[in-house]
């Protein structure tokens, strides 16, 4: 039996739902719209659950589920090494998102990293402390600053409404999703050049730990390239 992992509200999980359809997998709610248990027909063996995006990573790497669909970002935000712990099976062309690191629009001389990395340099010496970038990105915020050798920031936590903390004064900076850029120019703020941290897009993922015969079996169904399911090498979580 392979448990998939499906997003239980929204665009995300309608989208998946006509992914899936389109390959000959009917997955449906199997009660109300507040039950979170799902239904499969077209495919003996998958058994669909219904979770919050941001926990299917989570639940992919423990192993209980084998199949996951969520946002490519969330899968490198949540999973230190993420490659020992899942593979992407196949990005599904919805979903995009991408993940960037954006200033004020009135930093007219911020026009590329080489900039930012000066205005945080200069920042702290003037301020006494660090400039500040609110996100929820913390893994990939990180590491995309340390390879382009940005070093004097801080991080600020900030699990929603990120793009206000700039004019409420708790940030300097952001990291955050952005799609078609509304909520960025509403907030005064542009995309940093340079600065695209991860292009995202709603993705299928398989557990390394999922026995691969099962998954070879769907992979065909689904009419994806096996070679990623024969590759996976077999590992208990
Ligand atoms: N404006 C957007 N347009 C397209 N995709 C988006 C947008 N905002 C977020 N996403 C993507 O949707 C996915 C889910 O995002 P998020 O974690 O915010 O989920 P959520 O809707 O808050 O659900 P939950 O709280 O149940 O996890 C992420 O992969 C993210 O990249
Ligand atoms: O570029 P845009 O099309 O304006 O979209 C970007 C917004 O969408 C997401 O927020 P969401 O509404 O998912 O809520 P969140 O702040 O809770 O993540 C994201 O965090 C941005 O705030």
């Amino acid at each position: 039996m392979l448990k998939l992992g499906v997003p239980s509200k929204g665009r995300l999980m309608e989208q998946t739902f006509d992914w899936f359809a389109a390959r000959g997998v009917i997955l449906s709610r199997a009660g109300s719209d507040r039950e979170y248990a799902g239904r499969v027909e077209g495919h003996d063996g998958l058994h669909l659950v219904l979770l919050s995006a941001g926990e299917i990573p989570r639940e992919l790497a423990a192993g209980r589920i084998q199949l996951g669909v969520t946002g490519s970002d969330l899968v490198r935000e949540r999973l230190a090494g993420w490659r020992s712990h899942v593979v992407e099976l196949a990005p599904m062309g919805f979903g995009h998102a991408d993940l960037v690191l954006a200033v004020p629009a009135c930093w007219r001389d911020c026009e590329g990293l080489d900039d930012f990395a000066a205005i945080a340099t200069d920042f702290r010496a003037a301020h006494g402390f660090r400039l500040r970038i609110a996100t929820k990105y913390h893994r990939l915020a990180r590491a995309f600053l340390s390879a382009h050798e940005v070093a004097d920031y801080q991080l600020i936590d900030s699990q929603g409404a990120t793009e206000g903390t700039v004019a409420n004064l708790t940030a300097e900076a952001i990291a955050d999703i952005t799609s078609s850029g509304e909520t960025l120019r509403a907030n005064h703020l542009k995309i940093l050049p340079g600065a695209l941290i991860h292009a995202s897009q709603a993705t299928l993922f398989a557990a390394r730990s999922a026995d691969p015969a099962a998954l070879a079996g769907l992979a065909r169904q689904l009419g994806l390239a096996g070679d990623k399911v024969n590759a996976m090498p077999h590992r208990h979580p």
